[in-house]
């Protein structure tokens, strides 16, 4: 690969000796790697190949995700390159916790996050630019997830609303990417010498909004896919001198994971706790992660909850669909926007200031007299949870993600109405049985031809 002659001779004088190793691994293939969905009721592959496991993660394995595929519209597979998955580890959040993932966007960590909160607690999950922020929400609800709310908005917009509130903060930072270059040399274009700086720039204003959000005792992870100690081991010395309450705390190291070099930064030897994935000791694209704690006692306000706005008739129209047709209790507070009903995770802040992408799980749309379920509640129910269900085959799906009604090959005896689609196990939207045809109710933005 042909290397920017900066970055060349900026790591021959970084790695020395292992400068070779280094640059040889961009030659390299890529390592793939997904993440199986814990949450999803039947964890058995479809449609992708179940190769080797990742020794560090549960839930990982090498290879590759198609994205036409059954496991990926149900929400079973989540792909990520096997460095990234790390820091999902390191973070590992415990059920209960409330969770900001600052810099989301497009959801590997939140997916990841979500998966150990098991539905419980409160993810807030936010990306700064919309476009992004919109394939984001998309992701999280493809995974089912109940307990995430998809914000739109700036680190300084959202410390005030949040003051101390969250028990753990991922910053998977914005950075210079040079961990990206194998896997899309495209990356290199943006690469010039002051590139890591400008970024460190960026990196430090986020952590200090990050830093107001921190309840006492919480821990604050900070990775990022770059080798550039401006955006690592300095920055992580930057945040150790600013903010004295941090504690650097150490991670549990997989095999091949080096540690941060206290010398490329202030000689803190504290930072040898933190881990770089380098691509030529590690079968992945390069990382770089650090584990903090805030050691501050502060007075914690409780902020003005979200509450619920549904008039009465709604709610008698919502109860109707869910007395008939779900078996459970979603743990979260139903709040309208126009005739869109959601369900807030009851931890979340009132909405009111904030650009929201996705406001818990989309339950669906009040129509006149009746409600319609959204395709995002039948993705979160597991069958279990729902009172009947339609399975369809491989080829029953073929057609129906093509936008192609159903015909099945007997009405079922539990008559017409609303049924949670399933395949392969698992939830895929509700749609409509009118005596042996299945409606479509696949979105239109998400129909596809499967070649
Ligand atoms: C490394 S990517 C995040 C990847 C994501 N965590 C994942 O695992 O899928 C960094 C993200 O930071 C966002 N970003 C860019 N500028 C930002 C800023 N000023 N504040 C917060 N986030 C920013 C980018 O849009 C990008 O989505």
């Amino acid at each position: 690969m042909d290397l920017p002659k900066d970055f060349v001779s900026k790591y021959q004088k970084l790695l020395g000796t292992q400068a070779a190793a280094f640059f040889a691994a961009f030659d390299e293939p890529i390592k793939k790697g997904y993440r199986i969905n814990p949450l999803k009721i039947n964890q058995q592959l479809a449609d992708t190949d179940r190769t080797a496991s990742i020794d560090y993660v549960p839930f990982g394995y090498y290879g590759k995700v198609k994205g036409h595929s059954i496991d990926h519209t149900t929400g079973l597979v989540y792909s990520q390159e096997p460095s990234a998955m790390l820091v999902g580890e390191v973070a590992r959040p415990k059920p209960g916790e409330k969770v900001l993932d600052l810099s989301a966007a497009p959801g590997g960590k939140t997916t990841h996050l979500a998966s150990y909160l098991g539905n419980s607690g409160l993810l807030v999950s936010n990306e700064i630019f919309k476009k992004r922020a919109v394939i984001l929400a998309e992701n999280v609800e493809r995974f089912g997830l109940r307990n995430v709310v998809v914000t739109n908005e700036s680190p300084q917009k959202l410390a005030p609303l949040f003051p101390n509130f969250f028990d753990r903060i991922v910053v998977d930072a914005p950075c210079s990417g040079e961990g990206m270059f194998r896997k899309d040399p495209d990356a290199m274009q943006y690469w010039h010498q002051d590139y890591p700086k400008e970024c460190a720039r960026l990196q430090r204003e986020i952590l200090a909004a990050a830093v107001k959000m921190l309840a006492p005792e919480a821990e604050l992870i900070y990775s990022t896919c770059t080798f550039a100690p401006e955006e690592n081991e300095q920055i992580i010395a930057w945040l150790l001198k600013t903010y004295p309450a941090l504690e650097l705390l150490p991670i549990d190291k997989p095999a091949n994971v080096d540690d941060g070099q206290p010398a490329w930064a202030d000689n803190n030897p504290e930072l040898s706790k933190t881990a770089r994935l380098f691509p030529h000791h590690f079968a992945g694209e390069g990382h770089f992660i650090a584990k903090l704690k805030w050691h501050k006692p502060v007075m914690q306000t409780t902020p003005k909850l979200v509450t619920s706005n549904l008039t009465c008739e709604q709610q008698k129209l919502w109860q109707i669909f869910a007395t008939d047709n779900i078996l459970t209790d979603l743990p979260g507070v139903l709040v309208t926007f126009g005739d869109q009903l959601y369900c807030v995770p009851k931890m979340m802040i009132d909405l009111k200031r904030l650009t929201i992408m996705r406001a818990g799980v989309h339950m669906g749309t009040f129509k006149k007299n009746r409600f319609e379920p959204s395709f995002a509640l039948g993705l979160a129910l597991t069958p279990l949870e729902t009172k009947k269900q339609i399975e369809i085959t491989e080829e029953q799906w073929r057609q129906y993600v093509h936008g192609e009604t159903l015909t099945l090959t007997s009405a079922p005896v539990t008559g017409n109405g609303w049924y949670q689609v399933v395949v392969n196990g698992n939830g895929f939207g509700f749609a409509k049985v009118v005596g042996q045809t299945l409606k479509n109710f696949y979105p239109k933005g998400l129909r596809f031809l499967v070649k």
